[in-house]
Order: structure tokens, then sequence, then C-alpha cells
């Protein structure tokens, strides 16, 4: 039990967030420079969720080619420069472009009085310098031999005509290495002439959570047990970073599983425990990874997940001792877990997108600690009536750690500062998104 003692010893004093995100997150960064098995090539399809390796230029211009914007009729600007209702100008339709025809590229240009029906997307023919929209037009009647094409006014020289290159020219950057990719990026790729793309390899994460009395969620609860809902929280977060879920492991508090599992678990880039990291008589996770030498447990200035364990497992894997509290298990995910899951995917952003909402009824907070509030947002006409954002805190019974049932109306947490006591209604506070 040395190690227990001593361990409780060195939780004296409280470690700033800042100071222990910042030590988390330049180990795995570490990590993610050395790993040389990280890049794997996927197709565009398979692309959108993933995180870019190697930046990406453009391979083709787009559009590639000058093309029509509208449907109508290319022509040369000055033969139909007069053109009036009135005194329409007749211009001989010599070709027909339709999108996807390769004709434009080969036929011959146009000449002094002539004109191309062009659809929307085909080639310019050479020679013109502008398309006449349909609508300005009769449609092109056929005569006798040649149909000839009614314009009965003109738009201003160059008009209708998209330029090859005006989006993208061949080398322009279009996206950097570290950013997800999303839909709107996998489409961008695709324009610029690529059907691959190098991505980072999703890191493989282990969950653990430990407890003598957690059971399968949905089986009858024997007293003294609770479901085990840890393991599904970490496990979605896990996967929702990017990241595949190698292994979802729940043990009672007994040392020799937990020392059995050390050896036998599949490899794995980082590794997540819960439960049994504080100074209770069977926190075996404790005991055990204190024992490494390599783990520290430490006391963080957050209320809840005040309780944190970090540093690498025998073999150097990174690992995470996160609380059992289910609602500190969320909060240190999003603070540690997350950021430092998506650093090791070398994402530029690891951070989620705050805003400043008004709260609508208050709350309690620490003195001395950083309080992370799991938060609902206060629907439009359902509150006091304040301009623009507006959060309550989700768990009924405020900031107990304990609060999970209320964990599923929280669709961010505010961010209260250390020397705050207690957050009033009317008060402005920082609130990071979840979705
Ligand atoms: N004497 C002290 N006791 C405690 C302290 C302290 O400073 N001194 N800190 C408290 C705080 S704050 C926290 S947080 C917890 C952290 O304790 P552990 O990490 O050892 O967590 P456990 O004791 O294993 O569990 C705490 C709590 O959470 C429930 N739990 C655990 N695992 C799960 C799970 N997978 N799903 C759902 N719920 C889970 C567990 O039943 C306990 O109720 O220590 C305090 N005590
Ligand atoms: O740190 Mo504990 O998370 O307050 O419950």
């Amino acid at each position: 039990m040395a190690s227990t003692r001593a361990a409780f010893h060195e939780t004296a004093t409280l470690i700033p967030v800042a100071q222990h995100l910042e030590r988390v997150l330049a180990e795995v960064r570490a990590d993610a420079g050395v790993r040389v098995d990280r890049v794997e090539s996927v197709r565009l399809a398979d692309a959108a969720g993933r995180v870019l390796a190697t930046s990406v230029a453009a391979v083709v211009p787009s559009p590639p080619f000058d093309n029509s914007a509208m449907d109508g009729f290319a022509v040369r600007w000055a033969d139909a420069a007069s053109a009036t209702p009135e005194a329409p100008v007749a211009l001989r339709v010599v070709a027909d472009h339709a999108a996807g025809s390769a004709d434009a590229h080969h036929a011959r240009p146009l000449g002094p009085g002539e004109a191309a029906r062009i659809m929307t997307g085909a080639p310019v023919p050479a020679g013109a310098d502008t398309v006449v929209p349909v609508e300005r037009t009769d449609g092109g009647q056929p005569t006798s031999a040649t149909p000839v094409v009614q314009v009965f006014s003109m738009p201003d020289r160059g008009r209708h005509i998209r330029r090859a290159g005006e989006d993208l020219r061949v080398g322009d950057l279009l996206l950097e290495a570290g950013r997800l990719l999303g839909p709107r990026q996998v489409a961008a790729a695709a324009t610029a002439g690529h059907g691959t793309l190098e991505v980072v390899r999703r890191p493989r994460v282990s969950v653990v959570a430990t407890g003598s009395e957690l059971t399968e969620p949905g089986e009858a609860l024997h007293p003294g047990r609770i479901p085990d809902s840890n393991s599904l929280l970490l496990a979605s977060l896990v996967r929702e970073t990017g990241c595949e879920v190698v292994e979802v492991v729940r043990m009672p508090d007994d040392e020799s599983l937990l020392l059995a599992w050390l050896d036998e678990r599949e490899p794995a880039d980082a590794v997540v425990f819960t439960g049994g990291v504080s100074v209770g008589a069977y926190d075996v996770v404790r005991r055990v990874l204190a024992d490494l030498g390599t783990v520290d447990f430490v006391r963080v200035a957050m209320q809840p997940g005040s309780p944190q364990a970090f540093g690498r497992l025998a073999d150097g894997t990174p690992v995470f001792g996160l609380p059992g509290n289910p609602v500190a298990v969320a909060v240190s995910f999003e603070v540690f877990v997350r950021p430092a899951l998506l650093a090791l995917q070398g994402r530029s952003d690891v951070q989620r997108r705050r805003l400043r909402a008004t709260v609508e009824t208050g709350w309690d907070s620490p003195a001395g600690r950083l309080q992370v509030m799991p938060v609902a947002f206060v629907e439009p006409g359902e509150g006091a009536g304040v301009d623009g954002d507006a959060v309550r805190p989700a768990t009924r019974g405020g900031t107990g750690s304990h609060l999970s049932g209320g964990l599923a109306a929280a669709s961010g947490f505010a961010i209260v500062p250390e020397h705050v006591s207690r957050v009033e209604a009317g008060d402005v506070v920082e609130v990071l998104v979840t979705p």
C-alpha cells in the first residue's frame, strides 16, 4: 500500500487545467511526430471524417475549360451589339454544343455572323466571346436550309462565360495538412482533380471501465450495483474524435485482472481508464498504474474531474486515468482526452468552438477551480427572453458529478473561471459547444 499513501500526499496541490492539458498535448504530439505508419490513402468517397495528412493542391484547373454559364448562344459580341427587340440581329447557327460534348474543342472558330447553340457547362467554341441567354433570343428558328437565331438584346461583352482556372489554378493550395475533411472539402478535392487523399490512420484506442459495482446496461441491478454508463460514453466519444475503438473492457476492482489485461491487451495508440483513480481502498487503477512509475496521479483545479492520471504504459502507450463519476468523465474527456486524441491525428484545431451565452438559471461554482458545467441551450420562447444564446444547467440537481442522467440534456459545457463562486441569472458565460 506504500504507493497509495505516497500518491495521496502528492495530491495536495491543485494543478491548473491549462498546465495539465499542455503536458498531455506535448506528450501526444511527440508521438504523432514519430509514428511512421500514420498515413494511408483513401478514396474520396471514404475521406469525409478523416484528417488530411498531406496538404493538397489543385492538379487540374477549375473550371477545366472556358464554358457557358447559361443555356443560349455563343456569339461574337460585335456581330450583335446593336440588337434590340425592334431591330433584332439574325445570326446563323452553325453548331450545337451540349455539356459533356468535346465538339467545341475541335470546331473551327466562329466566323462573322455565326453563332453556336450552347448549353450550361458546355465548352465555349473558339471565336465566341459572349453567351447570349436563350431568353434574349427567339430560341433559334430553323429556316429553309440553315437555322437562324434572332438576337433581341445583348449582354455586356464577355458575359456568361466561366473562365478556365477562375476558381482554382493548377498548383493552388486547396487544403492544409491537419484539417478535418468534411463533405465540402472532399467535393473540392474532386474538383481539383484528386481521386484519393492521404489521411492520418485512425488511432486505435482502448477503453477500460473498472468498478465492482458495474453491471451490463439493461441487466437487472443487484443490490449495490449500477449500470456501467462510462464505457459507452467513452467509446462513443472516442469514435467521435475519429479514432478507432479497439477494446471496451469492464472489470471489477481486482488487481490481478487489471494486471492480466495489461499483459494481454490489444496494441493501441492510447488507453483510457475510468474509475479507481482516487484514494479509495479499492482504487486498483491507481495502485497498479502508480507502480509502473510512468503514470502521474494529480489533482487538477477543475470541477468536476479533479483526480486525473496521465502517463505511459510499459510499452510507451499514452494512458489516461479518468475519475469514475460520469459527469467527471464527460468533462475530463472534453478538456483533456479529446484535444489529445485530435493532436495525435495531427489535427491543427483541437479545441471545440466556444460561444458566449446568457445564463438563465444560476448555480454555484467552487472558488479556486475552473468549473466545467454541462448546460442545455434554452430554446427560443422557452426562457426569459434574452437576445442570443441562453443556457441553464443540464443536470437537475446542480453540479454533482454523479448526475449522469442530466447529461442527456447537455449540448455544451459552460466554462466558469476559478475566481467565480456563484453564477447568477443574467451573467454571460463562455460555452464550449458539443454536438
Ligand atoms: N476521500 C476522498 N474521496 C473521494 C475524493 C477525494 O478527494 N477524497 N474525490 C471524489 C471525487 S471528486 C471523485 S471524481 C471520485 C473519483 O474516484 P474514482 O476515480 O476512484 O472513481 P470510483 O470511486 O471508481 O467511482 C466514483 C463514482 O463513479 C461511479 N462509476 C464508476 N465507474 C462507473 C461507470 N463505468 N459507469 C457509471 N458510474 C461509474 C462509481 O459507482 C462511483 O459512484 O472520488 C471521490 N471520492
Ligand atoms: O472531481 Mo470529482 O469529478 O468532482 O466528482
